[in-house]
């Protein structure tokens, strides 16, 4: 049968699941970060998922989560992040999550890049956080580079590619959305999966995709965690309020998987953890990288379903950005508490793979 004869609505599902033109206006928007989870899980060699473990994950982190009442409200009482509810904070997170990415270094505690802010320092994700606060006390361009500096010799990670994203993004937001970056969430019209799409579409910095057996697998992490702070800021309402932000998924970098080969639910290949516990760099887009992550994706799905089939309540109320929260806080406190106790060395590190894409 030829397309012309093919029923319309048929039609329209074959091209939208073909990720091709406009869909027919009933399929609902589909970033189709999931089904690429899912087939990077189902061809992956060197990471699997261990269900055993995954259960009893469900169970502990339902407990916790419980336990510490999770929920959007989480996001905002982090001292750094920004508290009020309007436009200034779509701006914030619109700028944070253009550069939310690779952190991690390979000097010590004390010669890693760090930022001094408000009597304190700050590393990793904070870092930038802190850095953007700096940013707006310190406005004007020409200090960018030195809003972003750092209290040590080692400067912020791809700090020219952040740069270069701060420009190329802001004459993309220029041009497109009247450089208002609630105009995006407006043409979103309350679809997470829409936001994610346009992100996508017209940002080049989010366009995290990558191909794997011949497919082109989609992560989308820093479009997924945008949309996420959005909707945790403020608290689903307002700027935040989508419809569908239970089709956003976990988002991959490399603090997730960590937390989850910590908890055995990942399972890594002997070369794949020897490459890892050595330090050894593994590069974007390489099998090995797009497995851990896409093995991440789809581990917390199946923790996130076995979680409701225990407590169905769950549902409701834990979807897969809180449990990516927990799982990111939880993976920082793990590490600082290794570092306590000396242990650090007992934990498997985060893998090292330099990357704007997370
Ligand atoms: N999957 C996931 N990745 C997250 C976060 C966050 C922070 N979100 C805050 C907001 C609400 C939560 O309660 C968190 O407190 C940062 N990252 C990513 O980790 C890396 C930084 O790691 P490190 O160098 O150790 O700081 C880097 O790729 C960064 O993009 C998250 O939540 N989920």
């Amino acid at each position: 049968m030829s397309d012309d004869e093919a029923d319309p609505e048929l039609l329209a599902l074959l091209r939208q699941t073909r990720g091709l033109g406009p869909v027919s206006a009933s399929a609902p928007p589909n970033t189709r970060v999931l089904e690429t989870a899912e087939f990077v899980y189902d061809n992956a060699i060197d990471v699997s998922i261990v269900s055993g473990a995954t259960k009893a994950a469900a169970a502990s982190i339902w407990q916790l989560m419980r336990d510490k009442d999770i929920s959007t409200n989480t996001w905002s009482e982090h001292g750094l992040h920004p508290k009020a509810k309007d436009e200034s904070t779509v701006n914030f997170i619109f700028t944070m999550d253009l550069l939310n990415f690779s952190f991690w270094s390979t000097l010590s505690e004390d010669k890693r890049f760090q930022i001094d802010y408000k009597g304190r320092s700050w590393t990793g994700y904070w870092s930038l956080v802190a850095i953007l606060q700096r940013a707006l006390e310190e406005a004007t361009d020409s200090q960018l580079r030195h809003v972003f500096r750092s209290s040590t010799d080692e400067e912020m990670p791809l700090l020219d590619d952040r740069i270069n994203l701060l420009r190329e993004s802001g004459a993309i937001l220029e041009e497109e959305f009247d450089g208002l970056p609630i105009n995006v969430i407006k043409q979103a019209d309350h679809s997470a999966a829409r936001f994610v799409n346009l992100l996508v579409d017209h940002f080049p910095g989010f366009r995290d995709e990558h191909v794997f057996h011949g497919k082109t697998v989609r992560f989308y992490k820093r479009a997924q965690i945008m949309v996420a702070d959005l909707w945790a800021a403020f608290n689903g309402q307002d700027f935040g309020s989508f419809d569908d932000v239970q089709h956003i998924t976990i988002f991959p970098d490399y603090r997730i998987p960590q937390i989850l080969q910590s908890l055995n639910v990942l399972w890594y290949s002997p070369r794949l953890e020897t490459k890892i516990k050595r330090g050894e760099e593994i590069r974007s887009g390489e099998n090995m990288e797009i497995e851990v992550r896409g093995c991440s994706i789809w581990a917390v799905e199946l923790l996130r379903r076995e979680m409701v089939r225990q407590h169905p309540e769950a549902k409701e109320r834990f979807n897969a950005v809180l449990i990516d929260f927990f799982l990111y806080d939880f993976c920082k406190q793990q590490e600082e508490q290794a570092k306590a106790d000396g242990t650090k060395d007992d934990i498997l590190p985060h893998h090292r793979t330099r990357s704007t894409w997370y």
